[in-house]
């Protein structure tokens, strides 16, 4: 089974790499969508995969550092797409969620990028 939690911040990008021209080279900001997943068995007693406020617990320092923050001042996120953005949450989050399964970031309403680890 698998559950996740929804969260949000608000940060201000640029993306570094992109062709001459292109509008995401100027400075813009977005309210991000975060959905952490966490996979595992909703065994008995409890009757659930993990308490929904540890997620939380585990997520809340790592949400603090991006939260209101230029992303391309924080060390690893010098070229914050959504996808590097997924994979530095991921490789933060890790080590203290064993059973982390996917980081959703959704950068607008339309676009976004899910990481399960790996590629
Ligand atoms: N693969 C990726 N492509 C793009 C990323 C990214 O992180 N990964 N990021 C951007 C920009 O940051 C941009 O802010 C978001 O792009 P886009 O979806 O084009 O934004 P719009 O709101 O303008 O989209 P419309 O649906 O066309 O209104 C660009 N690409
Ligand atoms: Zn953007």
């Amino acid at each position: 089974m698998e559950i996740f939690k929804d969260f949000h911040f608000e940060a201000a990008h640029r993306l570094p790499n992109v062709p001459a021209g292109h509008k995401c080279a100027r400075l813009h900001g977005h309210s991000f969508q975060v959905r952490i997943c966490v996979a595992g068995e909703a065994s008995e007693p409890a009757g659930w995969v993990m308490d929904f406020g540890d997620l939380k617990a585990a997520f809340k320092p790592i949400l603090a550092q991006l939260d209101h923050y230029y992303l391309n001042d924080i060390e690893g996120l010098e070229n914050p797409t959504s996808e590097n953005l997924a994979r530095w949450i991921w490789t933060r989050l890790q080590p203290t969620l064993p059973g982390l399964s996917a980081v959703e970031i959704r950068e607008t309403c339309t676009s976004g990028c899910i990481y399960r680890g790996g590629n």
